[in-house]
């Protein structure tokens, strides 16, 4: 897999902070070695992809993060907290900040766009008001481009603009970090290009730091400019 860090500003990527930092992580299932010696560094504000081709561990580097899975070696430090050394609510608070954005999109097909949207926006921002909920309901729509689809059935919409709404729904908590597993996968190059310009908007727009995990190098070059980049197991990109 290859690890590519990439920023919008015009500041040095080391002299900001990191909010992410993986060092030398190693996960194996059995004989089978997935991650071999990973390290890579987030820093605040700034958009970094991992490109690899299928089954080269994208998702269980994923897992790994938020605790889903165990790494056998390595550590793994969120807002500059161990993963593996907090506790059950530690734990849960370190996962409210992080939004993801599944391969699926992973909405809810019972519920209309709107009640898609209110739903984590209830559980994790307890005690808004119905007004403070429809405002924000229609201020991430409105910023994924699709006001009018609120009270549609996620049936109803195509596969870019299910992804657009899975976007709405996990920026909607105000993360402070996204984790995108093939946010681009299944859909056609033009919606594809369109998704990896929201990821850029979002940012902008949500101040987040961003993992994108891929095996789409188109996506993966539509970052701005890349400012450093390391490997580690089965490279396949070089970087911009
Ligand atoms: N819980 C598990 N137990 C055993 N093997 C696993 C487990 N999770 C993942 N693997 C194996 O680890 C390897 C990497 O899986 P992973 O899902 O991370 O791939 P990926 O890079 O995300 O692939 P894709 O792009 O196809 O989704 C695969 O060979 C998979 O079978």
């Amino acid at each position: 897999m290859t690890v590519g860090n990439e920023t919008s500003g015009a500041d040095p990527v080391m002299d900001r902070e990191h909010i992410l930092e993986i060092d030398h992580l190693a996960k194996a299932f059995g004989s089978l070695d997935v991650l071999n010696n990973l390290s890579l560094k987030l820093y605040n504000g700034e958009n970094l992809v991992v490109l690899g081709k299928s089954g080269s561990g994208k998702s269980v580097l994923i897992k790994c993060i938020v605790r889903l899975l165990t790494p056998d070696q390595g550590t793994i430090k969120v807002f500059g907290e161990n993963v593996n050394d907090l506790t059950d609510k530690g734990l849960e608070e370190m996962r409210e900040k992080i939004g993801f954005l599944f391969q699926s999109g992973a909405l809810y097909d019972s519920m209309t766009v709107k009640e898609n949207l209110e739903f984590p926006l209830k559980r994790i921002k307890k005690g808004l008001s119905r007004k403070e909920i429809d405002a924000k309901v229609e201020e991430v729509l409105d910023n994924v481009g699709l006001g009018q689809t609120l009270n549609k059935m996620p049936s109803e919409l195509s596969g870019g603009m299910r992804k657009r709404v899975s976007l709405a729904r996990t920026i909607i908590v105000d993360p402070m970090i996204m984790l995108y597993d093939e946010p681009t996968t299944g859909l056609d190059p033009v919606t594809s290009d369109e998704i990896s310009e929201l990821i850029n908007e979002v940012k902008a727009k949500y101040k987040t730091s961003s993992i994108i995990i891929t095996h789409d190098i188109e996506c993966a070059k539509q970052r701005p400019t890349a400012s450093s980049c390391c490997k580690t197991g089965k490279s396949i990109w070089k970087g911009a």
